[in-house]
């Protein structure tokens, strides 16, 4: 049974498209990313599998239980860990009252564990905590009662990289313990680093569903070189170099083999080269730009907004996302 199954999963808000015809599945002890920019509807297909939304049509269900559903749903959230995009925590509360609330809804059987980990001061007020802070009391909510399944909404925004690096291990931690694992984030490398498939969301589409070892394997090197003599553009035109620029240096991104760049380059007098590993948000996007294929599982004609992932941090999620809120549509 996968963990997540979404079938045609379409949300309006009155006339504004939420997602349209999701489909796709999370298996059992696998982590999916969503990733999109601002506004494709990652926050609103997590929201809607949780129940918190209810689709326009369509149907999910979560960890076997019928998403639309709000006895089934309810059942499904005492196993599932939320981390909302942002947490819109009560700032009145103290951390330590916020969790007490949480662990009365889901359990606790890691907290000690997990305030602990984070150094986190249950006593002090939610309102006085950085940002930073408050992520960690929303990570500890969302983890302590070593849930099947994790939604995670844009789990790192706010975080120092330490504190980064300290929940990927928590998210694999969970993972080896063989829960499953559906997250969010605007920023390819995140997703890539964590998850083993990836879903590209667009303008409310699920446009593409790509495994990572695929990604990677497909991704090219960033050639930038400099050289004596005038570059004659239409030599570096050809199939196996992307997203040429010829200016004072020349930069493209290089997909075919090492002998073949040689030769190409052997023709002029190098004075400068540079050859790195190109950005995974540069092989997606170049693989997905113009005709993008059909969206993975879903069966409609895919779509291409021409927005690139990754163009702007997102933290729009709503005020009342916090880990309990079973509150209806927004
Ligand atoms: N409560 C709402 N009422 C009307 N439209 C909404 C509402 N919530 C979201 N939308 C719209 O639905 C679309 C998808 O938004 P959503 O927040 O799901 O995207 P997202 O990918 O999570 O974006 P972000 O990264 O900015 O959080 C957007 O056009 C957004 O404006």
């Amino acid at each position: 049974m996968p963990a997540i199954e979404c079938r045609n999963l379409t949300k309006y808000y009155g006339d504004v498209r939420g997602v349209e015809d999701v489909s796709f599945a999370v298996e059992d002890g696998e982590v999916f990313g969503f990733l999109g920019p601002n506004g494709a509807g990652k926050t609103t297909a997590i929201r809607t599998l949780l129940g918190f939304l209810s689709p326009t049509s369509g149907g999910a269900t979560l960890l076997g239980h019928d998403a639309t559903d709000p006895v089934a749903s309810r059942r499904a959230r005492e196993r599932v860990g939320f981390l909302p995009g942002d947490p819109g925590l009560d700032r009145d509360r103290t951390a330590g009252a916020f969790l007490d609330h949480q662990a009365a809804l889901r359990g606790e059987s890691s907290r000690d564990r997990l305030v602990d980990r984070f150094g986190l001061d249950e006593s002090r007020r939610i309102g006085d905590l950085s940002r930073g802070n408050r992520q960690k009391v929303a990570l500890v909510a969302a983890f302590m009662h070593d849930p099947d399944l994790l939604l995670l909404d844009e789990p790192t925004s706010g975080l120092d990289p330490l504190l980064q690096e300290e929940f990927a291990a928590l998210v694999r931690e969970r993972v080896d313990d063989g829960a499953s694992v559906l997250l969010s984030s605007h920023v390819l490398g995140e997703v890539a680093a964590l998850c083993d498939r990836v879903g590209v969301l667009r303008e409310g589409h699920l446009v593409a569903v790509e495994s990572v070892s695929d990604l990677r394997s497909r991704g090219g090197k960033q050639v930038r070189v400099r050289v004596a003599e005038d570059v004659a553009r239409a030599d570096f035109e050809r199939r196996d170099v992307m997203n040429l620029r010829v200016g004072e240096t020349v930069s493209f991104t290089w997909t075919g083999e090492y002998d073949a760049l040689i030769d190409l380059l052997s023709g002029y007098s190098v004075l400068d080269l540079d050859v790195v590993d190109a950005p995974l948000e540069e092989a997606f996007m170049t693989f997905y730009d113009g005709d993008v294929p059909g969206p993975a599982g879903s069966g409609n004609g895919g779509r291409s907004a021409g927005t690139r992932v990754g163009d702007a941090p997102s933290n729009a999620a709503p005020a009342d996302a916090t880990a309990d809120s079973g509150g209806g549509d927004r």
